[in-house]
């Protein structure tokens, strides 16, 4: 396991995080959430940046102050609220990454960089909010680490970049032994790119699924009160009060495709699902 947090809790006022989260070589794993939600506080955790109240977290198999120079050299970060100073050039933060990062490759990096349309000779400061995402992301990316942790590296970043910064990332993967945590509002993003999924509302982790089984087996029923009452709910998640009955949400649509043919029922998008989640009433 790359990355492991075990029932991390941390309090600030009446916020409560208290969750737990496992990275799979090999695997991208998504954080969604809304605002407030507490992904920061989870990267910063997976990070050492924040004192837990209670839990532990192990890189790499390693509490975080029992890991090596190598070990953190092998860990590239992104996180939404920090960035190079805004004076530094492209060229000036290539230079600066190669005396931090033994594996900083300079090279790859100003190529990357030069891809994407970014001015080389430009001050940090001067450049587009888009811009200044898109060489946090690529610095991170450029040293080989086989942990990335990116929280909301799309942000500000209009369509066409989005996809070419997921492209990136799906390409940083191809060694095979690397693994992704990344954090996104966009949840279309995370399920293009994510093998799975952890959904936080309010500090917690209220769902947890491959990606492939949320879009394949999860589902949305709409049942009238009637249909609602005599039903099966054995698969099912939560309910939300609608004009016609109930808008219920389950990790088994071909259950009730098979046995309640008569209820409308459709596929769900990740953010339906999430929705339903916070806004539902459990079952
Ligand atoms: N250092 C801090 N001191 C006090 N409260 C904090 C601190 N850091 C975070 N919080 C609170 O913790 C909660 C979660 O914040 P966090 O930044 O983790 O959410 P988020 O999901 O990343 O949000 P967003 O999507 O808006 O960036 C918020 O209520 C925030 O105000």
């Amino acid at each position: 396991m790359l990355l492991k947090m075990e029932n991390i809790q941390k309090t600030y006022g009446d916020f409560t995080m208290n969750c737990s989260l496992e990275l799979q070589p090999g695997y991208i794993t998504g954080l969604i959430g809304p605002n407030g939600a507490g992904k920061t506080t989870v990267f910063k955790s997976a990070l050492g940046l924040i004192s837990l109240d209670q839990g532990a977290v192990t890189v790499f198999g390693k509490p975080f102050d029992q890991l090596s120079l190598k070990d953190k050299q092998d860990m590239g970060v992104v996180l939404a609220d920090s960035g190079f100073s805004g004076y530094l050039t492209i060229q000036d933060i290539a230079r600066v990454m190669k005396n931090l990062y033994q594996l900083f490759d300079q090279d790859l990096f100003i190529k990357k960089c030069r891809e994407s349309g970014l001015p080389l000779k430009k001050r940090v400061k001067d450049m587009s909010a888009g811009m200044k995402a898109r060489v946090k992301v690529l610095a991170a990316m450029s040293h080989e680490a086989r942990l990335l942790i990116l929280d909301e590296p799309t942000a500000g970043l209009d369509v066409l970049a989005r996809e070419e910064l997921l492209d990136t990332i799906r390409e940083y993967m191809e060694p095979g032994d690397r693994s992704v945590l990344i954090s996104s509002h966009i949840s279309t993003d995370l399920e293009q790119l994510c093998d799975d999924l952890y959904l936080i509302d309010n500090g917690t982790i209220v769902l947890h699924e491959e990606t492939d089984v949320l879009l394949g087996s999860y589902g949305l029923l709409k049942a009238t009160e009637e249909q609602y009452s005599e039903l099966d709910k054995s698969y099912i998640l939560c309910r939300k009060k609608e004009a016609y009955g109930y808008r219920l949400l389950t990790d088994k649509i071909s259950y009730y495709r098979e046995n309640k043919p008569e209820i409308v029922m459709e596929k769900g998008s990740v953010d339906e699902v999430i929705t339903m989640m916070i806004r539902g009433e459990r079952l």
